[in-house]
């Protein structure tokens, strides 16, 4: 048996649901490596702190991963634990998105007190998320609904519900299943309904890219259908330049040894809406990724989301 001299720690942010998917992690290295200790080093990040202020004002993703990579870099940490619709495309030098785990359930998730789905909800209800993909796509389904912004970890998104600021609100289902609220989810709202964005539900762990220890441990945990998938989906959203909050959705799956993805970039007011889809094969997916981006592109997107860089600007 492998000795295991030094502890593994765990960069991670202090959210609940962070600190979920830390916590899962460490248990699955634990797992496949007897003796291995893992320590988690909760940390804030910029994004964290900056609770009020719209996420696409204020230059997106990043900001909650920062300080967990200068951990890393630092040796004060060997591997940061995210969700990979929330891992930006590039990553600073030195550091890898190394390994993905296997997905949860990708879709967006209906979450009200009173209705039971978007279908149900009356004329001008009022609907929480401060996510441009769910807004334009949700205005596109239903014009007559109010989206109002609604920013914050998971709890307190249920809070603002509870006391009666929406009608409803959309959440990722992962994150309500993962921190054991999946009776919170009264309906799921299908891909044919609205995409996911790309990568959600699925958590990617990133190291050192000279760091062969943590690699060899990490190596049990990389689920190859689900980077299939993802890799299919950040491969569209890099083409489109995606980088940080935008109306674009992407979603991947994987039948037999063919990928089929759909993806969809939309006018915030959801006014238009682009889809276009692709099936090709797996080795092919992150080239099915930029092909559909380009087919999204050549539609208009490119205008579109000009119009969505331009009014952050
Ligand atoms: N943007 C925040 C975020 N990042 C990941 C998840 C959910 C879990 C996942 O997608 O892996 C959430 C919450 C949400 O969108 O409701």
């Amino acid at each position: 048996m492998t000795q295991h001299t030094t502890p593994l720690r765990i960069a991670t942010r202090k959210s609940a649901l962070a600190l979920w998917q830390a916590e899962f992690v460490k248990a699955e290295l634990e797992k496949h490596h007897p003796g291995l200790v893992v320590e988690l080093v909760p940390m804030t990040t910029q994004g964290d702190i900056i609770l009020d202020t719209p996420l696409a004002k204020i230059g997106g993703k990043g900001l909650f991963v920062k300080e967990l990579e200068q951990a890393m870099l630092d040796g004060r940490a060997d591997i940061a634990v995210h969700s990979m619709k929330d891992v930006p495309v590039e990553f600073p030098e030195g550091l890898e998105l190394h390994t993905i785990c296997e997905r949860e359930d990708p879709r967006d998730a209906f979450v009200s007190n009173q209705f039971a789905s978007l279908d149900e909800l009356p004329l001008g209800a009022v609907v929480g998320t401060s996510s441009l993909r769910r807004q334009c796509q949700i205005r596109a389904l239903r014009p007559d609904l109010v989206i109002k912004d609604l920013r914050g970890n998971v709890n307190t998104r249920l809070a603002k519900l509870d006391a009666g600021e929406f009608d409803a609100i959309i959440l990722a289902a992962a994150g309500l299943i993962r921190l054991a609220m999946p009776e919170r989810i009264r309906s799921y709202i299908t891909p044919e309904q609205s995409l996911p964005a790309n990568g959600q539900g699925a958590v990617g762990i990133e190291c050192r890219i000279n760091d062969a220890r943590t690699k060899a441990l990490l190596a049990p945990l990389e689920h190859q259908v689900t980077r299939i998938r993802v890799n299919a989906e950040r491969a569209m959203n890099r083409r489109l330049e995606g980088g940080c909050q935008v109306p674009i959705g992407a979603y991947a799956e994987v039948q037999g040894d063919e990928v089929w993805l759909r993806g969809l970039v939309g006018a915030v007011d959801g006014s238009q809406i682009l889809t276009a889809e692709v099936k090709g094969a797996v080795a092919q997916a992150e080239q099915l990724g930029v092909n559909l981006a380009e087919t999204l592109l050549s539609m208009g997107a490119d205008t579109i989301l000009a119009a969505v860089y331009g009014a952050k600007a």
